[in-house]
């Protein structure tokens, strides 16, 4: 993963201010939605609108588009809509609640080129996140934290202890696939130490960063999904030990009372890698 995804904003498709608004934003990516956040009535003109706005540029940040899924009226002509009219102009495909590998390959034959995005939301997608990280289509995971709460009958809790065990499991098959994964939306979107909280869990976690649902979130996943100024220096302390230690002929170093060997220099190394990624979209 070399470009960040600490903060990826949802718009509604059929919100033309929005998309307008959104050239300007930090964001380091955006979901261009066609599905839950547009209204049935509203479908086909939200193409329309979407068709219209990714004709202009919305710089380095990653343009996704979010499709209906094919078990709706909407799905398969999204799709269509996605490898003609967009052809070019979105970098990825968003399919909402994946269940399986087989559901990616549905959508992969209408859209033959675009890298595809998988949402994982139900209980089966979460069992089945192995095969879906596996396909060789897809780039990227969104944690559906709202769904999945809907399926479980499950409570928002600060501590998201329901949604532990599923968060989990995509993690593992994220990782063990080398995909992006990030996390799913706060919906309070006006909490910003609930908001703060939550991405500091994500964090911990292994999310690469966060999805998020208005302009106002950006700033806060910004900063806690980047590396923080202790994490650069300690990273750059344990390099130096570590090549210091090797030049000696040993195999570990010890910084700030606590070992370093190799594999805690590869983590240092992407350590830096993020910021540098960070700083280069920066400039
Ligand atoms: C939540 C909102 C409906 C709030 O809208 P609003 O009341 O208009 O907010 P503000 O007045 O505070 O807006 C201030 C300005 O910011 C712009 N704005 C608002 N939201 C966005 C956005 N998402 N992207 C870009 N710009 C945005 C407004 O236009 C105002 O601009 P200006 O006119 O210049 O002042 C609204 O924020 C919203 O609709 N958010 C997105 C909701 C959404 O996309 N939901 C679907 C995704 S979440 C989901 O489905 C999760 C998943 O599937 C799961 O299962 O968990
Ligand atoms: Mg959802």
């Amino acid at each position: 993963m070399s470009h960040p995804y600490r903060s990826v904003l949802y718009i509604p498709a059929a919100n033309a201010r929005a998309m307008e608004k959104a050239r300007d934003l930090p964001a380091d990516a955006i979901i261009f939605d066609l599905e839950d956040a547009v209204a049935p009535d509203e479908k086909i003109a939200a193409r329309a609108a979407l068709a219209v706005a990714l004709a202009s540029d919305y710089g380095a940040r990653v343009r996704i588009v979010r499709i209906n899924g094919f078990a709706t009226e909407w799905g398969q002509d999204d799709a269509r809509f996605c490898a003609e009219a967009l052809a070019g102009r979105a970098d990825a495909v968003l399919i909402p609640k994946v269940d399986s590998a087989a559901d990616l390959d549905r959508v992969a034959a209408l859209i033959p080129d675009t890298p595809l995005w998988a949402m994982i939301e139900t209980p089966l997608g979460m069992l089945n996140a192995a095969g879906i990280a596996a396909h060789p289509r897809l780039l990227g995971m969104v944690m559906g934290t709202n769904d999945l709460a809907k399926e479980l009958n499950s409570r928002f809790r600060p501590d998201r202890l329901p949604m532990q065990a599923g968060l989990g499991l995509c993690l593992l098959a994220a990782k063990a696939h080398g995909k992006v994964i990030v996390d799913g939306v706060f919906n309070a979107f006006k909490d910003d130490d609930g908001l703060r909280a939550e991405c500091e869990q994500g964090r911990d976690m292994g999310f690469d960063g966060k999805t998020l649902i208005h302009p106002a979130q950006l700033a806060i996943a910004n900063k806690a999904f980047a590396p923080t100024e202790a994490e650069i220096d300690l990273a750059r302390r344990q390099i130096a030990a570590f090549d210091a230690a090797k030049a000696e002929g040993k195999g570990v170093a010890v910084v700030d009372g606590k070992i370093v060997e190799n594999l805690h220099v590869d983590t240092a190394r992407l350590t830096l890698a993020r910021a540098e990624a960070i700083a280069e979209l920066a400039g």
